[in-house]
């Protein structure tokens, strides 16, 4: 198994290349289940989970060609299962996007339940919710989501009490190919909600009002193929911004999308940042002004991102003043506060939020990394902390970040990955 060792680094500085974003390839490369056409995919960033995805869909009967590091063309020319085994399901929750497009295409699915992970428990009734609106005939089985309609799914009001994005997502897949009108409520807003949506209409699709609470699709009998590049990661933008405002450093992020990330833009603003935006570009400078610790509630777009919480609270940790992070959509999504603590950092835990005293001295020691983004935040603190951090189990950072120890390297920072 592999680990990171990180020592304390310099500010950092220069350039760093933005890979396309993990949360819209996923959905993404499942739009391929919907059409018997070839879909080429680009921007696909070069991580385990989209391994994974090529992999289930492989399983599914999708054809797979991958035409260079980043792009990827997917023919599902005839489905030759309609199960997503639990080998596969179980390593990534995103598999449970297979559900909706398998029953929009073949009229039915057997899909494993994804199970809780370690931000939270995670359900899917919503997924099944919306979808037996839609005429699907549901049940749970032997650890399975066994899903059937007779003929197409139809069209349906959609009213979600939770703003899910997965939910949102899976739900229009399905509705896509649906009979008539379907009406989602209360839906989710992010930006690879969009994504998805512009994808699924240079396909044939008919969908209004991604992006608002409220989206209308107006089924159509079939889809056609797509050539689609993903859009930019905005959680791995701001990491290595608040990896360079937490070193005091001077960065650019290139091949991004500012557009996407107001809320973390505010916040690195209120910490002391300047920031300076282009069209597809981000400049963060901490270089002359102090770092100062910030309140921050997570919530649905376009609120402030959960998937950035981790990393903010590694930023308050050493900022000057009190911190409060309060984290509103996952139930266990502190699992980094502990390890955090380890290197001297002085956060409490009250319920829901983490206070942070600030200015913590940080020493480097061995931590784990318990998710995805806690990992993150442990390498912030490892580029400021004093001598070594090593890090196990990033298994969980390469779901995630694209060649992340390159990148940190080309921005000046000392970090290098070995085999346990
Ligand atoms: C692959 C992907 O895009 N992952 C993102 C997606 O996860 P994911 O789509 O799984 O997250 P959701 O938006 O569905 O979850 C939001 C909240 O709704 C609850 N819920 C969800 C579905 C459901 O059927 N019932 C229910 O109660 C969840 O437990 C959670 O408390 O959005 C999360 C919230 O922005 C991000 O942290 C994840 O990085
Ligand atoms: C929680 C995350 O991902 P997933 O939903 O794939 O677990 C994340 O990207 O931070």
């Amino acid at each position: 198994m592999d680990k990171l060792i990180i020592k304390k680094s310099p500010p950092l500085s220069g350039e760093v290349v933005i890979s396309g974003a993990k949360n819209a390839a996923l959905p993404l490369l499942m739009t391929s289940l919907l059409t018997a056409q070839p879909c080429r995919y680009s921007n696909v960033p070069n991580l385990k989970d989209i391994s994974t995805t090529k992999a289930l869909l492989k399983d599914l009967g999708v054809g797979v060609e991958q035409q260079d590091i980043n792009t990827v063309l997917l023919h599902a020319a005839e489905l030759t299962s309609d199960t997503a085994t639990y080998d596969l399901v179980r390593t990534m929750r995103a598999s449970i996007l297979v559900l909706g497009p398998l029953l929009a295409r073949l009229g039915k699915a057997n899909v494993s339940l994804p199970g809780g992970c370690a931000i939270g428990a995670r359900p899917v009734n919503l997924h099944l919710e919306g979808l037996e609106k839609m005429g699907a005939v549901i049940s749970v089985d032997e650890g399975y989501v066994r899903a059937s309609v007779d003929g197409r799914l139809q069209g349906a009001r959609i009213f979600m009490d939770i703003v899910s994005v997965g939910a949102t997502e899976n739900l229009m897949m399905a509705a896509a190919l649906a009979e008539g009108e379907t009406i989602i409520e209360n839906a989710a807003r992010e930006p690879e909600i969009v994504d998805l949506a512009n994808c699924l209409n240079s396909m044939g699709a008919r969908i209004s009002g991604a992006g608002t609470d409220k989206i209308r699709i107006h089924g159509v009998e079939a889809l056609n193929g797509c050539d689609y590049a993903v859009l930019p990661d905005r959680i791995e933008t701001g990491t290595y911004l608040v990896a360079a405002a937490v070193t005091g450093g001077h960065i650019k992020c290139v091949n991004a999308a500012p557009e996407t990330l107001d809320a973390v833009l505010s916040k690195l603003q209120q910490a002391g940042a300047e920031i300076t935006t282009g069209k597809d570009w981000i400049e963060l400078d901490r270089r002359n002004t102090p770092l100062q610790a910030v309140k921050v509630k997570t919530a649905p777009h376009p609120g402030f991102p959960t998937d950035m919480q981790a990393q903010f609270v590694a930023l308050n940790a050493v900022a000057k003043g009190t911190g409060v992070i309060t984290e509103t959509i996952f139930e266990n999504r502190f699992m980094h506060v502990p390890e955090l603590q380890r290197m001297g950092a002085e956060i409490a835990l009250e319920t829901n939020s983490a206070v942070s005293k600030g200015e913590s001295v940080l020493k480097g020691a061995p931590v784990m990394a318990t998710d995805l983004r806690a990992s993150a935040s442990l390498i912030i603190a490892g580029l400021v902390a004093e001598g070594e951090t090593h890090i196990s189990r990033i298994y969980h950072l390469d779901r995630g970040y694209e060649s992340i120890e390159h990148k940190l390297g080309g921005l000046g920072a000392v970090v290098a990955r070995v085999s346990e």
